[in-house]
């Protein structure tokens, strides 16, 4: 949908980034300009810098060297916690919930959190009439209504990992990171995830980490191709099936595989 070329300015720019861990460089001059309202997915060989990439632009990390850009504003160096208050979010997986809680006391939290309070007023929670209304309405956009009550340790992992989304955008950030958000599940499940995620993510900007050939073919509008730690391509799903470069670095191998995969199912 938004992968026509367009004037406007990048939400999210990664300019000549590296990261070096030692002598060994990990990054070596990414280069990235993600538009608002897009969906990107970024892929590559195992190894080839695709978390570290995440891990910088959510602030786990910073940069060697290279400048990141969020909304106008520069976040390299940052702290997470400022980043994701500057409007990025990124899902850190199931270690996110807390698995004693309820599912909507999960929510809670996470809005209450991006509203600036701290988990020690937890008993406080229930006069927060905001936060309460802001967890119910998440509640229904990630489809566990039902499951409300129930403890987040005895959801079914595809639950868990749809609370885990929901913890992600309970603060309201127009710029979603999620990491490999399907792994683990099974055909069926990730189809309905995709199709969670786009609801979910509708009208924000996502960037994806996937292995998935399916989910990132059905999901991107377009693809970031990472490879020794450099974004060898940048574009819609169909131009770089077609790219020579990333045919040979990557998609031609990992293609043949999935379709010998099917074909053995
Ligand atoms: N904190 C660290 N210290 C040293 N090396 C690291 C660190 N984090 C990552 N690396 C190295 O950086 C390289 C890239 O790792 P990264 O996890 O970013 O790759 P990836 O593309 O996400 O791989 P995968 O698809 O297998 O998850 C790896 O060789 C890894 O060992």
């Amino acid at each position: 949908m938004n992968a026509t070329p367009s004037t406007e300015a990048p939400v999210l720019e990664l300019r000549n980034v590296w990261k070096r861990f030692g002598k060994t460089e990990i990054i070596r001059g990414a280069n990235l300009a993600v538009r608002g309202g897009e969906r990107v997915a970024v892929i590559g060989p195992n190894g080839a810098g695709k978390s570290t990439l995440f891990n910088l632009i959510s602030g786990r990390f910073a940069p060697s060297s290279g400048e990141i850009w969020l909304n106008g504003q520069r976040i390299d160096g940052k702290k997470p916690y400022q980043i994701n208050r500057m409007g990025l979010s990124r899902s850190f997986q199931i270690t996110n919930i807390f698995p004693k809680l309820s599912v909507f006391e999960n929510l809670r939290c996470s809005v209450l959190w991006s509203l600036g309070y701290r988990y020690t007023f937890i008993r406080f929670l229930a006069d927060l009439d905001d936060a309460n209304e802001r967890a119910e309405a998440l509640l229904d956009r990630i489809g566990l209504h039902k499951k409300r009550d129930t403890l987040a340790m005895n959801l079914t992992y595809a639950e868990q990992r749809a609370l885990e989304i929901g913890i992600t955008i309970a603060g309201g950030a127009s710029v979603i990171l999620l990491d490999e958000p399907t792994a683990g599940m099974s055909k069926s499940e990730t189809r309905r995830f995709i199709e969670l995620i786009r609801e979910v993510t509708e009208g924000k900007t996502l960037l994806t980490v996937e292995h998935d050939m399916g989910v990132v073919f059905g999901l991107a509008d377009r693809i970031a191709v990472v490879v020794y730690g450099e974004v060898i391509a940048f574009d819609t799903p169909e131009a770089v099936r077609a790219n020579p470069r990333v045919q040979e670095a990557y998609l031609g191998s990992v293609l043949a595989q999935q379709q010998a995969a099917e074909v053995a199912h």
